[in-house]
């Protein structure tokens, strides 16, 4: 299915590096949140027009220089699992070490891609070491040098050759498509079993383009919806289910390949740095947002009310937070209806379209609160606006000076899109273009 990459190796072999050089470039289509995810786990680019997410194994562990095999070997399974395509570092200065031998045996047994990359390779001299590799017995390495972005283009030029386009296969389904994710033990199979409990709930049991992935097509409280199953129906592999490197590996799969992603929360416990990891890998990508505080019959007695906590999850997301928060309980089925209402009303949000003369009266509206502030001694002036022709609402402002529009005003605009047209729990791109 998705675009996976995931870089695999053991320490210092230039992981990180090759990471960046892979997704350096993403700003252009990705919008950065600040200090959320860690940059060096999870990041989002494309090459020749095809999108694709990268992992990088060596960012979930700390201190990762006296990291043990055994942990290695475990990401590498999860890699396997999970990812669609590998990439095996090797450092060519340094020559074959006995770890590389030991990850290289276990991707020999893997029946997903597996690109040897001899990392390090900045000259001729050292492309001639890198044949010794060979014998790891994945083929002749691809040499490239992170650091100065030799070999690269050719390694992605073949790698996009076992891409899918996304976006074509996700639209073939016109039926919602919702993922259910959060952290370990948030309670995401009891909710996904708050739908399958009736037999007579399912409508037909899709089978996934991935080895074990079932995608199942419900019909409950009068909506027809597929819940993206990776989420933890089937049960326990060979690897630890609460590495969170496991855990996020499988939202990543989920968030990509859904339209909106119930995000759980353990009521007892609030939102952690692994939720807000989570939630931003699915404003990321651009997906549909609905909050389940879940658990909530846990907490109701304890005389926290819905408002306070309410207001304590917006802060926290902020500025982001104009998402439905539903307080539940996969336990005794409270307001498990209300889930699948607001993840229905938010896939629509989503799909909405302003027609251009409604955008343009709302920006004379906007302009007449609040024009663009003076810049350097420079009006700024926007003229028109449109919603661009993409999959979740992005809206342009042409206007004569772009690049003296600041965040503060940028805000406004969205906020006031907000007001106006019911976007609630969808990301949504503004931008300010030259006319
Ligand atoms: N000469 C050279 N050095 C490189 C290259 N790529 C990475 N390095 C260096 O190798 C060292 C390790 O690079 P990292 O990217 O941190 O390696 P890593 O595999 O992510 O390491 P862990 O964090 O331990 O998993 C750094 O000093 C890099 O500057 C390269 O192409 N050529
Ligand atoms: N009191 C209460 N317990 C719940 C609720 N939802 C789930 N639990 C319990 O929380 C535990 C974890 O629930 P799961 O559904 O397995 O959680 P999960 O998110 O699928 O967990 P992983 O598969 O580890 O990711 C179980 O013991 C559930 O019975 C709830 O709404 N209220």
């Amino acid at each position: 299915m998705g675009n996976l990459i995931a870089i695999v190796g053991r320490p210092n072999v230039g992981k990180s590096t090759f990471f960046n050089r892979l997704v350096g470039w993403r700003h252009a289509i990705v919008d950065e949140i600040a200090g959320v995810t860690r940059d060096r786990i999870y990041g989002k680019s494309d090459w020749n027009g095809k999108e694709f997410s990268v992992i990088d194994t060596g960012g979930w562990v700390e201190n990762s220089d006296d990291i043990f095999e055994e942990e290695i070997r475990k990401q590498v399974l999860i890699a396997i699992d999970e990812a669609d395509i590998i990439t095996f570092l090797v450092d060519a200065q340094e020559g074959i070490t006995d770890m590389d031998i030991a990850v290289a045996e276990i991707l020999r047994r893997s029946s997903k891609p597996v690109y040897l990359v001899a990392n390090k390779v900045d000259n001729n001299a050292i492309r001639m070491q890198a044949g010794e590799f060979y014998s790891l017995g994945l083929g002749d390495p691809w040499c490239i040098s992170s650091i100065n972005g030799s070999g690269t283009g050719d390694l992605l030029d073949d790698i996009v050759k076992h891409f899918t386009d996304i976006d074509e296969s996700a639209e073939q389904n016109e039926v919602p498509r919702i993922a259910v994710v959060g952290r370990p033990n948030v309670g995401k199979s009891s909710l996904i079993n708050t739908f399958i409990g009736e037999e007579r709930n399912i409508v037909t049991p899709l089978a996934g383009t991935t080895r074990d992935a079932i995608d199942t097509h419900y019909r409950k409280f009068g909506h027809d919806f597929i819940i993206v199953d990776t989420a933890g129906l089937r049960r326990k592999t060979k690897v630890k289910e609460d590495l969170e490197f496991y855990s996020v590996m499988r939202s990543v799969r989920a968030i990509e390949s859904s339209d909106v992603c119930l995000l759980l929360i353990d009521a007892t416990q609030g939102i952690e740095r692994q939720d807000m990891n989570i939630f931003s890998l699915i404003v990321r990508n651009k997906k549909g947002l609905v909050l389940v505080v879940n658990k909530w019959d846990l907490v109701e007695k304890n005389n926290k009310t819905v408002d306070e906590y309410t207001k304590l999850i917006k802060e926290r997301i902020a500025p982001f937070n104009d998402v439905p928060i539903i307080f539940a309980s996969a336990l005794t089925k409270q307001r498990v209806f209300k889930v699948i209402e607001a993840a229905m009303q938010v896939y629509e949000n989503r799909k909405r379209r302003i027609p251009t003369s409604e955008l343009n009266n709302f920006l004379q509206e906007t302009l007449q609160i609040k024009e663009p502030p003076v810049y350097k001694g420079k009006l700024v002036k926007i003229k028109y606006a449109a919603q661009l022709p993409t999959k979740t609402p992005q809206f342009a402002f042409f206007c004569n000076l772009p690049q003296y529009i600041k965040d503060p005003y940028k805000r406004f605009i969205e906020n006031r899109l907000r007001e106006k047209f019911n976007l609630t729990g969808v990301p949504i791109q503004i931008y300010f273009r030259e006319k």
